[in-house]
């Protein structure tokens, strides 16, 4: 692949328990979402979030998060995280058993007050007492900054906005921060400006990236990431999702998508691609929806 550098292993964070069903506006049987966690894990993704402690009344598709996590067989090796807005969240989820947290700011002031109703300075101060208590438990702590490439209410947002946010994660203790592009807005040559600015404060290896794929351009982008070292990709089995504060936005970019591209670039995910369409394909048959990953439709129409 001419003289670029691309990482040998990416690791990819299987988002669609929480990010891709938390927009699902019918009601998902326990049983299915148990599934989708244990089968994503069994296809090898080290890393699923799966599901959020934040307010009922705010996203109810996440209200039964609790008994998601109890109701797991888990693997060992694999890390079930959840999505954690306050201490009330975190408590709730260490309760439940979650592995790790990830507390959640955005580098628009308008999708902050939308999303978690504080600005972005308050949401880092509501976080502080979750980095303490975390620390002080051993338990890890992921950042997202959200709107990294443009907002539904505010449009472009500036690149020194996201620098400013994810370096304040990285301060207050979070491991990595992950970039998300809510809206799918972003293209390539965003995408590659963003990151030069980032990287040129911090390290590839405290960066990960998130896209939706509302404009298609989700793959694109993870290619021009992975050409600047990002080696973390989150993604959604079966491109599920959306976000409820975010309208029109479509779900995350489809693991399989991800997935297929990687192995044919070589590069290790430690995912087996069959396991992965039947994860997806599962989730979708129990959700009545079309499955947004092509890789995965092309796959069961060769299987039928
Ligand atoms: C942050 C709050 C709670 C503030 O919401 P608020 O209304 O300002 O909070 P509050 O402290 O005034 O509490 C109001 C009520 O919520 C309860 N409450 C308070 N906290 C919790 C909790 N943790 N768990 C359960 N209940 C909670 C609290 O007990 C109270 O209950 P009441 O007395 O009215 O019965 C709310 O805005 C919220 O929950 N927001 C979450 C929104 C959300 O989950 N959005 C989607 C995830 S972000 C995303 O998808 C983007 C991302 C991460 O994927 C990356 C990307 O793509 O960009």
């Amino acid at each position: 692949m001419n003289n670029i550098n691309y990482p040998s292993k990416v690791k990819i964070v299987d988002v669609g328990p929480r990010d891709g069903l938390q927009n699902e506006s019918a009601n998902i049987a326990l049983k299915d979402k148990i599934a989708l966690v244990e089968n994503l894990a069994n296809a090898g993704v080290s890393m699923v979030e799966t599901g959020s402690f934040v307010s009922p009344k705010w996203v109810p598709q996440m209200a039964d998060s609790a008994a998601v996590f109890s109701g797991i067989s888990r693997k060992p090796g694999v890390i079930y995280s959840a999505l954690t807005p306050n201490m009330q969240g975190f408590e709730a989820a260490i309760t439940a058993g979650a592995d790790e947290v990830a507390i959640f700011a955005a580098a628009s002031e308008s999708f902050s007050q939308k999303n978690i109703n504080c600005s972005i300075e308050e949401s880092l101060t509501r976080f502080a007492p979750i980095m303490a208590a975390a620390k002080s438990q051993g338990i890890r702590v992921r950042g997202y900054v959200s709107c990294v490439l443009g907002c539904p209410y505010e449009g472009d947002i500036s690149p020194q906005s996201v620098l400013a946010v994810s370096q304040k994660l990285l301060n207050m203790g979070c491991y990595e921060v992950s970039l998300g592009d809510t809206i799918g807005v972003g293209t390539p040559a965003k995408t590659s400006a963003l990151l030069a600015l980032l990287l040129s404060h911090l390290p590839a290896e405290k960066l990960a990236v998130h896209f939706h794929d509302t404009y298609g351009q989700a793959l694109a982008n993870i290619l021009a990431a992975l050409q600047q070292g990002i080696a973390v990709v989150d993604s959604s089995v079966a491109g599920l999702g959306g976000c409820p504060y975010a309208k029109g936005a479509s779900g995350n970019v489809a693991s399989e998508d991800v997935v297929y591209m990687l192995q044919g670039m070589g590069i290790e995910t430690g995912i087996n691609l069959d396991a992965l369409v039947d994860a997806g394909f599962a989730i979708t048959q129990a959700l009545g929806r079309e499955n947004q990953s092509k890789v995965a439709r092309a796959m069961l129409a060769k299987r039928s």
